[in-house]
């Protein structure tokens, strides 16, 4: 997407050709920056520091961060050793996982003196996978919006509800959640975006607001308690979210609050889809609750706030009574029966064992 007129996409290869460019997204929404990823262990530390999130994009950064491995050490031991390195750095997205596996399979059966290429192309090539799965998804969530836009009157907006960030940051390009909403922007449906914060490391404030705003998408950012309200006096059409990791039978593990806007558009008659890549589809189990593992992170996060001053001044304050406990779970399990639909690169699947297995019988 486009940062000010010039094209970008969250992680490329520089002119080097070796070494791995990331735009640090702990910065926003106040500061543009790079960050230069030189060695596997650069980008496991970029993944576990949150400068790139959203689980494609995590995948996406496993997999070059098995590429810089493979450039300074190929052997089986150091590639072993990487992908355990890497692997440990989120627990919940499973699309880190289809990564490191998609670059084992990629590496396994060459000689070391020709892994380094490989691990480049295949790199490469799940980048421009999942630039097609989200255009893909765009197209296929855009009929949904279609149909909403056409039962409005002329010039009234459709209002999606969104939470934390599935946007073109959390991918390679176009974000899974966001993909139809700037593809309904693009072709001149009115459309306006209710943007969660979504606390406590504020994606939907900081990151969905930024994206929108910069492709002129018309959003209201809202504190996470609203959606509800808003659902009930009919000021939502439908909720769309993205997920970290789908059971095999439709369950949804996506960031934290999740589930309590399902339930809200539920009681409300609000259509609620998820929006979704494929390899973030977990076929091995089937309960999303007992099998999902929630990532549990610093109580920092819950404590303190970072935000700029009215001299540019980058400041972080404590927000809670000193001394009080604080949790801090990072992702929820939606069960499957309040999911509408999965959208997925292969079109609207119901949120069910038999749906999604021939939608994806190779997979299955
Ligand atoms: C297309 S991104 C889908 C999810 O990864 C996204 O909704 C989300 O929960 C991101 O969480 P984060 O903790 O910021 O990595």
């Amino acid at each position: 997407m486009k940062v000010d007129g010039k094209p970008y996409r969250t992680i490329w290869l520089n002119k080097d050709r070796w070494s791995v460019e990331i735009i640090d997204q702990t910065k926003f929404p106040h500061r543009f920056e790079t960050v230069t990823l030189r060695a596997m262990d650069d980008a496991a530390r970029a993944i576990k520091d949150m400068l790139v999130r959203g689980a494609p994009l995590i995948g996406a950064t496993a997999a070059y961060g098995m590429a810089l491995q493979a450039r300074i050490d190929p052997s089986d031991e150091a590639l072993t050793a990487a992908y355990e390195r890497l692997h440990a750095t989120r627990p919940t997205a499973i699309n880190l996982k289809w990564a490191l596996d998609e670059m084992m399979k990629a590496l396994r059966n060459f000689p070391p003196a020709e892994r380094a290429k490989r691990a480049y192309d295949r790199a490469a090539e799940i980048c421009e996978e999942d630039v097609a799965i989200n255009q893909a998804i765009g197209r296929n969530g855009l009929e949904l919006i279609k149909a909403i836009a056409a039962k409005k009157k002329p010039g009234e907006p459709v209002n999606v509800l969104t939470h934390c960030n599935a946007g073109w940051l959390a991918t390679v390009d176009w974000g899974t959640a966001t993909a139809p909403i700037y593809m309904a922007h693009d072709g001149g449906i009115p459309i306006h975006v209710w943007v969660d914060e979504t606390r406590p490391r504020n994606q939907g404030a900081s990151l969905t607001a930024w994206e929108l705003g910069h492709h002129g998408v018309k959003h209201t950012v809202i504190p996470d308690n609203t959606g509800g309200h808003l659902m009930q006096h009919g000021l939502v059409d439908l909720c769309i979210v993205g997920t970290d990791r789908t059971t095999a039978s439709g369950d949804v593990c996506n960031k934290i609050g999740t589930y309590l806007k399902a339930l809200a558009a539920h009681d409300n008659g609000v259509p609620f889809y998820v929006a979704l890549p494929s390899p973030t589809i977990d076929f091995t189990i089937d309960d999303g609750l007992k099998q999902i593992p929630i990532e549990q992170r610093s109580g920092d996060e819950v404590t303190k706030l970072t935000g700029i001053t009215k001299d540019g001044r980058i400041e972080t304050v404590d927000v809670v009574a000193p001394g009080s406990p604080v949790a801090n779970y990072a992702f929820d399990v939606t069960p499957a029966k309040y999911v509408t639909g999965l959208i997925t690169e292969r079109g609207v699947v119901k949120a069910e064992k038999a749906a999604i297995a021939r939608a994806f019988p190779e997979r299955a």
